[in-house]
């Protein structure tokens, strides 16, 4: 079944559980502080095997040790889903995994 665009109301609610995460021109974003940017690539290619696993793609922008991740679903029209809160909850885990908040 095609994920469908989540309302205002439901990214709110998601968000609560994502602290961190904010909503902005149709996508949720996160950014995270590294150990440095080694620290950073790292937890890209971590971040990409959970990607690629769920099928559903983030964009990633690593700025020396500043990592930004921001998503949308585009099967979607460019909105938020599901999806996108789903692979935010999996990111958070990495992120703690690496011990990076
Ligand atoms: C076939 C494949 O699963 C789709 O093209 C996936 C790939 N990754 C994706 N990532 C994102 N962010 N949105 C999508 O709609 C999407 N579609």
């Amino acid at each position: 079944m095609a994920a469908e665009p989540l309302s205002q109301q439901e990214i709110e609610e998601a968000l609560a559980e994502l602290p961190g995460w904010t909503f902005g021109d149709d996508r949720i974003s996160r950014a995270y502080a590294c150990e440095g940017h080694l620290a950073a690539a790292a937890m890209v290619g971590q971040i990409a095997r959970v990607q690629e696993s769920l099928g559903h793609h983030a964009d990633l922008t690593v700025s020396y040790d500043k990592l930004k991740v921001s998503v949308n679903t585009h099967s979607a029209g460019g909105k938020v889903t599901e999806l996108d809160t789903e692979l935010a909850h999996r990111i958070e885990k990495v992120a703690s995994e690496h011990g990076v908040s």
